[in-house]
């Protein structure tokens, strides 16, 4: 925009100029541009969308009209830009139509996308091998695809490339489209498409043509959305609609399915009247293989619904995922919980414990990566998203979802479960879980509508509208109020289809064919058969033919039974079908095996209804044998699991015993060495004590020593000085008496008295 301003300001001047010279300019300007326009083709060029814009404005507009443009509109203003995040219908509608555009073919950026089936197949701008082939070589192509009957051939389509704009011409105006992704970090693709224009009516025109395209390319075929981890719903496939007719339910089951939800589609005004939430729920469920996903996928092909299915048990749901996804359903559409159980048993796992969590890995990764040949599990992730399990959803969670605030109106809700015991009864309350249908293993009646289905019939040019309208299903008025049109009040109604049910009709059936029983293999409503019904029987090819000049290498002749072997069968008079139906019919046990079973051993014999009829009393057998075998094996394994956990169980038992034990022994341990450490430091400061008291007395002796020594000392010295005086006393006594008596003797005697003997005898 900014290069367009910069281009016309300088141009066109102020809003003051004269319109004149303006006029002038704008000439040499459109002069100019449709030079630089000529030699590019403006269908692929980027970059120079100024040019092609101005090339429009001055082809479409008046010099005045294009000044006045110009100079009072800001830039802005010329682009009306709408923005199509691919969660929405009209980003896949916009796909397709730009899938369509010839600009591709000469746009020099673009990508490819390959489809196998699904809208957008036949597109006039998809290629196949065939493009390239070369005509003036001869080609075998054309051949080789006879020998590979129902070969699906992938076809290229053209898409915008990413983050690159692209410029197309559409009913007179230049649309630039970009194809990017949302910045907020959910890495969604949004489809960007602007134009310039006064207002949005291109646009909408451009949408509405895209959905018309889009529709009447999906008249034949139902589309499936998953629900992802980010609570947005991502188209999953695309799937032919299957008829009614194929699928085999007791009387008046289908019927009475197909008149409730017909009548409530149309009963908005009636619910809106009485302000009752405009919603309905089918609780489907039953045993496995009975039909259930058919039965729905065959209600949203009637009605012309998409299927949004959000799988229970995967394992990233939680009560906020639920909710974002249960608001973002469109009105009418058909919601399918798959694994209601699962909702269930996690809520009372969470209450009561782990021990599921197992149980729930197994459903789980199931409803993410199972591809079922008819159910609706599964899907493409599209971003191989690497799921940590936080599952976290909650009863409470569940049925806020199913009836809370932001939960869509006017959606149809089917709920399938294998497990009825699980579910709470809390959903039972209206507006949730309203009909209520069981699905059992297959009765006698519906094994030989099986059959007649199964295998084609020279009759089948009697349509399903043909078989509807002559003959009323019985049993479809009874029991259910609410299929009878003008009545639409809300019920919960039970359904279960009784052995008595079935086999009342059996005893018709043969006769009179039951109207939910398809006629006679009918490819019903004009739709393909179930089964080709023009048989192409294996021819043996002509034999090579080398070696034939030598007999020495003549191969073995082909075996009776490959020459005979076919790969669809013949179609049968509807005498001959009733005949084998009802023999088929016959060697099946009342509810003993799933339809799905039933179907798995008529596609063995896809080929042979007389086999088929014929051999079923020896599959049953088998079948019996195998089911033993399996339960035998199945009771074996879990009796070893079981001896198994018990084992672990007690080995952890006694680990913790002697655990326990070890623990004990350790305080015990610890207590006596807290003992010892107290002994020892007692001891220690005992002895200290007695170091210390020890040394007292040896001091105290020492000092008594010192002082008896002291004593003894100063005894000594007493008796030293005694002496001495004892001497002097003698000595001055003798002196006395030497004076007095003057003897010499005496004198010598006195001296003769050794000092040292007195010190001792002092001392001691
Ligand atoms: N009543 C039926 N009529 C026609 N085909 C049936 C019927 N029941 C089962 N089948 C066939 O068996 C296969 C499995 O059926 P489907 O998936 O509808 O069973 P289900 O009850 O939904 O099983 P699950 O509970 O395991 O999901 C399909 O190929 C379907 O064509």
């Amino acid at each position: 925009m900014d290069a367009l301003k910069s281009l016309i300001q300088p141009l066109v001047g102020g809003a003051g100029g004269s319109s004149v010279v303006d006029g002038m300019k704008l000439v040499v300007l459109g002069g100019t541009v449709e030079t630089a326009r000529r030699p590019t083709s403006l269908t692929d060029i980027h970059g120079y969308l100024p040019i092609s814009l101005l090339a429009f404005l001055l082809s479409h507009f008046s010099l005045p009209r294009v000044h006045q443009l110009t100079s009072r509109i800001t830039p802005l203003a010329f682009f009306l830009t709408a923005h199509f995040s691919e969660e929405d219908y009209p980003y896949d509608w916009l796909m397709l139509w730009l899938s369509r555009r010839p600009e591709w073919q000469r746009s020099r950026e673009f990508e490819t996308t390959t489809r196998s089936s699904g809208i957008g197949t036949d597109s006039a701008n998809s290629f196949g091998e065939e493009d390239f082939d070369d005509a003036t070589v001869p080609t075998v192509a054309s051949d080789d695809d006879d020998d590979v009957p129902g070969k699906v051939t992938t076809r290229v389509v053209f898409q915008p490339t990413f983050d690159t704009t692209h410029t197309i011409y559409y009913r007179g105006h230049w649309l630039r489209v970009r194809r990017g992704r949302k910045t907020d970090g959910s890495g969604t693709e949004v489809l960007s498409i602007s134009v310039v224009a006064r207002s949005n009516t291109i646009l909408k025109q451009l949408v509405l043509q895209a959905k018309k395209e889009y529709e009447a390319e999906a008249i034949h075929r139902i589309q499936i959305y998953f629900a992802d981890s980010h609570g947005s719903w991502r188209w999953t496939d695309s799937r032919h609609k299957r008829p009614m007719g194929s699928i085999v339910l007791n009387p008046g089951v289908k019927e009475m399915l197909l008149n409730d939800t017909k009548d409530f589609l149309k009963s908005e005004k009636w619910y809106a009247d009485r302000g009752i939430p405009f919603r309905r729920g089918y609780l489907l469920h039953g045993v496995p293989g009975s039909g259930k996903s058919s039965l729905i996928h065959a209600i949203a092909g009637q009605l012309m619904l998409d299927i949004y299915v959000v799988s229970l048990s995967a394992s990233w749901i939680s009560d906020s995922t639920l909710t974002t996804l249960m608001g973002r359903v469109p009105a009418r559409c058909i919601l399918l919980l798959e694994d209601l159980d699962a909702a269930f048993v996690r809520s009372s796992t969470r209450e009561g414990g782990s021990e599921e969590k197992e149980k729930k890995e197994g459903p789980a990764e199931q409803g993410q990566n199972n591809h079922g040949s008819n159910g609706m599990r599964g899907g493409r992730n599209r971003r191989g998203e690497q799921l940590s399990d936080v599952n976290t959803l909650s009863l409470s969670g569940l049925l806020n979802a199913l009836d809370g605030v932001a939960a869509a109106e006017g959606r149809l809700l089917f709920a399938t479960t294998n497990h009825l015991d699980r579910l709470d009864p809390a959903l039972s309350r209206p507006g949730r879980m309203d009909v209520w249908v069981e699905f059992k293993n297959a009765s006698k009646w519906q094994a030989e509508a099986l059959f007649r289905n199964f295998f084609p019939s020279t009759e089948d040019d009697l349509t399903e509208a043909e078989a509807e309208s002559t003959s009323p299903a019985p049993g479809s008025s009874s029991g259910h109020g609410s299929s009878n049109g003008s009545d639409s009040r809300p019920s919960s109604t039970l359904w279960s289809m009784s052995p008595s049910f079935s086999s009342s009709s059996v005893a018709s059936s043969f006769s009179s064919t039951p109207l939910s029983s398809p006629t006679p293999s009918s490819p019903i409503g004009g739709t393909a058969p179930l089964f080709p019904t023009a048989p192409t029987s294996m021819t043996a090819n002509p034999l090579p033919q080398f070696g034939a000049s030598n007999q020495a290498y003549l191969p073995p002749p082909v075996e009776e039974h490959i020459l005979s072997s076919q790969h669809s069968a013949k179609p049968l008079d509807a005498v001959t079908l009733g005949i084998l139906a009802k023999k088929f019919a016959d060697g099946v046990p009342e509810e003993e095996f799933s339809v799905a079973a039933l179907q798995g051993y008529l596609l063995k014999n896809k080929s042979q209804p007389e086999a088929a009829a014929n051999g079923v009393g020896e599959w049953v057998i088998a079948e019996r044998d195998m089911r033993e075998r399996l339960k035998r094996e199945k009771e074996e394994r879990e009796e070893k699991e079981r001896v198994e956990r018990e084992k672990r169980k007690q080995k952890a038992a006694e680990k913790e015993a002697e655990k326990k034990e070890l623990e004990k022994k350790e305080q015990e341990l610890e207590k006596m060495r807290q003992l010892l450490a107290e002994k020892e430091k007692e001891e220690k400061e005992r002895k200290e004590k007695e170091k210390d008291s020890e040394k007292e007395k040896a001091e105290e002796q020492k000092v008594k020593e010192a002082e008896a020594a002291a004593a003894q000392e100063a005894a000594a010295k007493e008796e030293i000085k005694k002496r001495e005086q004892e001497i002097e006393e003698a000595r001055k006594k003798q002196q006395q008496e030497e004076q007095d008596s003057d003897s010499d003797s005496e004198d010598s005697e006195i001296e003769n008295i050794p000092v040292q003997a007195i010190t001792k005898s002092a001392w001691a």
